[in-house]
């Protein structure tokens, strides 16, 4: 296994995602190894560069290190490739067309289906408008989307702050379930006591460095 730095003991399998010397002006460098169905939880201070890490592990802001997944380094795929495998949520997710349902065009009905009724969203929601959408209706509709890409690893970015009690349960129980089916997830929460619950490793993130906690 590899330890919380990153390295690794030859001759087991590489981790679901590596991570080395990865940085930008905006954090950096940072180290991390997270396995097959693993949870790490990211903590820490706003604006103490928590976002920046995930968007360089999605490719999305330039940076310099070394991402691979699956013991694939990350330069093998395009970017959307990448990207359909190693899927990141921001915590203000978009919307590019007006209708919810038009946002799941392509991917798989039926465990969208699935993913809304366990999350507590009626069907009707994919003919409404999104406008129309509370924002926390909109937060797990995102979570629908982002889980129906079928990624190998989910960033996710404040999943779950703007919602109520019972629905961050339902959030937390659906993504266990998915950790247990192989899920590798990396989630940037205020909340400490939500790493707890989903068994997760834990790092503070200071000054855009990661420290174990
Ligand atoms: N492209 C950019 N241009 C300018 N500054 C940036 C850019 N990307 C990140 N930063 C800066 O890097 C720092 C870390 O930002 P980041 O969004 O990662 O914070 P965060 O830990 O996610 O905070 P929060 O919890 O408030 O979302 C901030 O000071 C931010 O302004």
């Amino acid at each position: 296994m590899p330890d919380a730095a990153g390295a690794e003991t030859p001759g087991l399998p590489s981790p679901r995602l590596q991570v080395r010397a990865l940085r930008s002006s905006f954090g950096g460098p940072f180290e991390l190894a997270l396995g097959r169905g693993e949870c790490v939880c990211i903590v820490g201070r706003s604006g103490s560069g928590k976002s920046v890490l995930l968007r360089l592990i999605a490719d999305l802001d330039p940076g310099t290190g070394e991402v691979s997944l699956d013991g694939t380094p990350r330069e093998h795929w395009s970017a959307p490739a990448w990207r359909r495998r190693v899927v990141y949520q921001p915590a203000e997710p978009a919307w590019w067309a007006p209708r919810a349902g038009d946002h799941f065009q392509g991917g798989d009905a039926v465990l969208v289906q699935a993913s809304m009724q366990r999350l507590g969203l009626v069907p009707a929601l994919l003919d409404a408008e999104v406008d129309r959408l509370s924002t926390g209706e909109r937060l797990r509709l995102a979570l629908v989307r982002s889980l129906a890409i079928g990624p190998r690893v989910l960033l996710l970015d404040e999943p779950t702050a703007a919602l109520d009690e019972a629905s961050v349960a339902s959030v937390e129980t659906l993504l266990r379930e998915r950790l247990a089916q192989g899920l590798s997830l990396l989630i940037v929460t205020h909340a400490q006591e939500q790493a707890r619950r989903m068994g997760a490793r834990v790092f503070e993130m200071v000054s855009g460095r990661l420290y174990p906690r």
